[in-house]
């Protein structure tokens, strides 16, 4: 049966690097022999524009029966205005709450060959292989708000239901890793982090193999450009790990190579680079296509079982970042297209390749 994904391009730079994740999905599926059928629906700030609402009923339901689906990002100056009643990421919230999907993985590591743009002058780099566990359907983003002429309030809840599945789900990803939990609250100034704190110590006793520590956020933010290859898995509420993993992508070189794999119970993931619309570089062909396209491999791998496919496109990409051609926020020149048909041509590489294996081992065999 063909698996289904909905891809939801979304504005400024999301409808670029996403064709760029839909061409290399594609090139997937003829190497390797699947099918696929990638169907596109409006969101953001280009739905608010076309039907008045950032999520419409019918983007929404392809989402709900597909078996994955993947964003570009949404948002812009277009729909900023701070009196506007809707804005395009509202959309995106209501769609992470709807597909429930409330565990965001960030996964973060460091190409040696893009070392010299890391702020981080260290040889430790090369260790640094961090996953960040954001809690994506609480916290701040969505309390109730309110606003009068000279007042605003955006109110912090957690459940402890909440936490306590995030935190379930960041030890299991640790069994299977280094076994180190970081929880990254701010239990000396907020109760929804001392409820955080407790609710994470208490799951903790059911995972003894796994060690746990606690961070404060704010030093937190610190120790992650100083020490980030002391850090295995991390976990934290909504609003902090939004912060953080913008900051640890500096770290890796730029925001445009940072994935992400939002999961719930279900099989179907929502899958994006964590940076937004870019504005600043947005039409002009510019865009790092690297987040968008290893979130792709996140898709593959999580909401489709391709382990083997999912690796695949992480090494094309790896090449592709070794030998270029880059684009400008790694240094480079080159444009999101030819970044883009680098990575389909490693690709094909690695398929070639394997095809060749393959076949020499039937032929021993
Ligand atoms: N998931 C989503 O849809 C997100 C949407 N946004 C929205 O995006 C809009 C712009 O937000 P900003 O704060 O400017 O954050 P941003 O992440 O869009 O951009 C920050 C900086 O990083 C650069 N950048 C980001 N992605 C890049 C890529 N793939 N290649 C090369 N450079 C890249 C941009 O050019 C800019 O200089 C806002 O409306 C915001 O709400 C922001 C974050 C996430
Ligand atoms: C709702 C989004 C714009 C929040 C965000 O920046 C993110 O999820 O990375
Ligand atoms: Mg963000």
């Amino acid at each position: 049966m063909k698996a289904r994904i909905v891809t939801l391009p979304g504005d400024g730079i999301g409808p670029e690097v996403t064709a760029a994740a839909v061409a290399v999905l594609n090139a997937v599926a003829a190497h390797y022999e699947h099918a696929f059928a990638v169907e596109e629906h409006p969101i953001g700030g280009i739905a608010i524009d076309t039907t008045g609402e950032p999520l419409p009923a019918t983007t929404l339901a392809a989402c709900q029966s597909a078996d994955a689906v993947l964003l570009g990002a949404v948002g812009g100056p277009k729909w900023s205005d701070p009196a506007a009643k809707v804005r395009p990421e509202q959309g995106l919230l209501a769609l992470r709450a709807a597909l429930g999907v409330y565990a965001n993985l960030r996964p973060l590591s460091v190409h040696p060959a893009l070392a010299a743009l890391s702020p981080l002058k260290d040889e430790k780099l090369k260790d640094v292989d961090v996953l960040f566990v954001r809690e994506l359907t609480g916290g701040a983003y969505f309390g109730t708000k309110t606003r009068s002429a000279d007042a605003a309030t955006d109110e912090c809840r957690y459940t402890v239901a909440e936490i306590e599945r995030v935190a379930r789900r960041a030890f299991a990803l640790a069994r299977g890793r280094r076994k180190h939990v970081t929880s990254v609250d701010k239990a000396n100034v907020l109760e929804t982090s001392r409820l955080w704190r407790a609710t994470v110590m208490r799951v903790a006793a059911d995972y003894p193999d796994v060690t746990l520590e606690h961070q404060l956020v704010d030093s937190m933010a610190m120790l992650l450009l100083t020490q980030p290859a002391r850090y295995d898995v991390v976990v934290t509420e909504n609003l902090f790990g939004d912060i953080l993993t913008d900051e640890a992508a500096a770290l890796a070189g730029s925001l445009g190579l940072l994935p992400s794999a939002s999961l719930g119970e279900g099989n179907c993931g929502l899958y994006e680079p964590i940076h937004g619309s870019a504005p600043d570089i947005a039409g002009q062909g510019l865009a790092n296509p690297l987040g968008a396209i290893l979130s792709a491999a996140l898709l593959l791998r999580h909401s489709l079982g391709l382990e083997g496919e999912a690796q695949a496109v992480e090494a094309a990409v790896a090449q592709v970042v070794e030998h270029g051609p880059r684009t400008r926020d790694l240094g480079g020149t080159a444009g999101t297209d030819a970044v883009l048909q680098a990575v389909l041509t490693a690709l094909e590489d690695h398929a070639t390749t394997r095809r060749a294996f393959f076949s020499g081992a039937r032929a021993c065999g």
